[in-house]
């Protein structure tokens, strides 16, 4: 954090932010909507019937399992610009000093585009999907798992323990994702110069070559620390819009 902040103010702390905030309703709308629409029809229930005839957790699984995979596809070119323009940490501009080489989210796409192709911009999408789509189910069975345990049978979970799940459910699918996230993150900044690794494999067996099984869990305390926060509000947001408008 000293470090960030001394190299590139408060600002370095909201790099390639625009981005994931444009990107959170679409990719959101399409993990929950795709999560909800594949359990009516694995269990022909509709979200307000499944607090009194709840779901298997096979099936919850498999619906969670569905939505990460579709949402990987739509997270990706966005995930993409937000991690090329996290890693370019040049100091603020100097009069003078060249420009950086991505100027915003925006001219960020359109030279991944220009110089890596359309397909560029879906590098590195099949660690992501590898990523979510088990994580994703493991997420909503944590959720799923944690309300029920905490509920009176047939009853709505109360706004603290949908805060408390969710929050848990970002941890766990976090801690299980972070392995295939440090390969996937690699594999976007790979192209951004010459290619390092010739695919997911190599990426992986290079980077624990090189740094240890370690490497599998950088940066997992602070991304659960930033899971928690954002699930208990995400799961709480969606509980109450289905419960208003379902
Ligand atoms: C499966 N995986 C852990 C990768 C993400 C699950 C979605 C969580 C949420 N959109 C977030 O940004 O925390």
């Amino acid at each position: 954090m000293v470090k960030i902040y001394r190299h590139e103010s408060l600002l370095g702390f909201f790099k390639g932010m625009s981005f994931p905030i444009a990107s959170i309703a679409v990719v959101n709308s399409v993990l929950f909507g795709v999560y909800s629409n594949t359990l009516l029809v694995l269990t022909a229930t509709s979200h307000q019937e499944r607090r009194a005839q709840p779901p298997s957790y096979m099936h919850i699984f498999l619906a969670g399992c569905t939505g990460g995979f579709l949402q990987a596809y739509c997270l990706a070119p966005f995930d993409l610009i937000k991690v090329r323009l996290q890693n370019q940490t040049e100091p603020r501009a100097q009069p003078g000093s060249p420009p950086p080489r991505y100027q915003g989210p925006v001219h960020c796409a359109a030279s991944i585009f220009r110089e890596e192709g359309p397909r560029g911009l879906f590098r590195g999408a099949w660690a992501l999907t590898l990523r979510d789509t088990p994580t994703v189910g493991i997420y909503f069975i944590t959720y799923e798992g944690l309300c029920r345990q905490y509920t009176p049978e047939g009853q709505n979970p109360s706004s603290a323990t949908v805060l408390v799940a969710g929050g848990f459910a970002g941890i766990a699918s976090w801690v299980a994702a972070t392995p295939l996230d440090v390969i996937k993150s690699r594999m976007q900044m790979d192209g951004l110069r010459r290619r390092v690794y010739q695919g997911m494999l190599d990426c992986m067996v290079s980077s624990i070559r090189q740094e240890g099984l370690g490497v599998f869990f950088r940066g997992v305390t602070i991304n659960s620390a930033r899971a928690f926060p954002v699930n208990a509000v995400t799961f709480l947001s969606y509980e109450y819009l289905l419960r208003w408008w379902g």
